[in-house]
């Protein structure tokens, strides 16, 4: 096996704590940049909606033209061994995407085996919530163009026929929201093995409450938003040709970039830590799981 194909940022100990959230800080940016491309064009509703298109249902496909995108991106994708690493899921259901053409890389096996994934929630409270919110600035500016052009009625707002463009800006917020959700399994897998003992009892008596609230880290989410807030205030910012930050209106809602993490990706991210956790004692022996109950903490994290 070759580490060249491991992904550097976790070379070392993949399972280091400061490691991860180093890539999911790292994620917040890819995040709010892409937000910031996806806000320069209105919301584009009949990208999401199943059915909107009859080119589609001619081509016997029944799903969005978003859901269309992702199918035949993550196809090519998928040819290109793509979706074969721990840390990467796609949107189309797996048994929908072609066999990779090169063999499988035997990637160190860092998390145990698992079949969570949040993607469907995260496509869905991206597609009614996020997209929305984030593209209302430039869907109110349309429906005063079209207005101004005589265009009034339904038709004024939220169409800007930039579905292609749109589309696969979206794939990309998409791809790294449910990256940055799933390095949840790396976190929990981490918090375990760091106090097995704390975890196993909620575990073997499944409790979802007592798992979600020994992997919660209050000060780590309080000092994210603070800091995920101020890096879009200044990533929003406008530049003059000089450089100078223009001080005009921010090219990203800053309240939906926070509020985003807070409401959506925060708490998909702990549903996932959780769900990992409450399959981590599968088919271990009886010793094994006794082990990992007496087993003490090492250092403090
Ligand atoms: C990801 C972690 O686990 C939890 C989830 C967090 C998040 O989604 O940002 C932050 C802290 C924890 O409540 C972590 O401990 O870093």
């Amino acid at each position: 096996m070759s580490f060249a194909h491991f992904n550097f940022t976790l070379a070392g100990n993949p399972l280091d704590l400061d490691k991860i959230r180093g890539i999911l800080t790292r994620l917040e940016d890819t995040i709010i940049f892409q937000l910031i491309e996806r806000a320069q064009f209105a919301h584009n509703p009949r990208l999401y909606q199943r059915g909107a298109f009859q080119e589609l249902k001619d081509l016997g496909f029944e799903g969005s033209m978003l859901e269309w995108f992702l199918k035949e991106t993550e196809g090519f994708h998928a040819k290109a061994r793509r979706y074969t690493s721990p840390d990467e899921y796609p949107f189309t259901p797996i048994e929908q995407l072609p066999q990779p053409l090169l063999k499988p890389i035997q990637y160190p096996q860092v998390l145990y085996p698992n079949k969570v994934n949040a993607n469907p929630s995260i496509l869905s409270f991206y597609a009614r919530s996020i997209v929305p919110r984030i593209t209302r600035q430039a869907t109110l500016a349309l429906a005063t163009l079209k207005r101004a052009n005589g265009i009034v009625g339904d038709e004024e707002y939220e169409d800007d026929g930039n579905y292609g463009s749109a589309g696969v800006i979206d794939m990309e917020v998409l791809q790294a929201i449910s990256k940055r959700v799933h390095y949840g399994k790396f976190v929990s897998e981490s918090k375990f093995l760091d106090d097995p003992a704390a975890f196993v009892p909620h575990i073997l008596k499944p409790n979802r409450d007592a798992l979600a609230a020994l992997i919660t880290k209050p000060e780590v989410e309080r000092r994210l938003l603070q800091r995920l807030r101020k890096k879009a205030l200044v990533y929003a910012q406008d530049f003059a040709p000089d450089g100078e930050p223009r001080g005009d209106e921010a090219k990203i809602d800053v309240d939906g970039v926070v509020e985003l993490y807070e409401n959506y990706i925060i708490p998909l991210t702990k549903e996932v830590e959780v769900d990992y956790l409450l399959v981590r004692l599968n088919g271990l022996s009886q010793q094994e799981i006794d082990d990992l109950a007496g087993k003490k903490p090492s250092a403090a994290v």
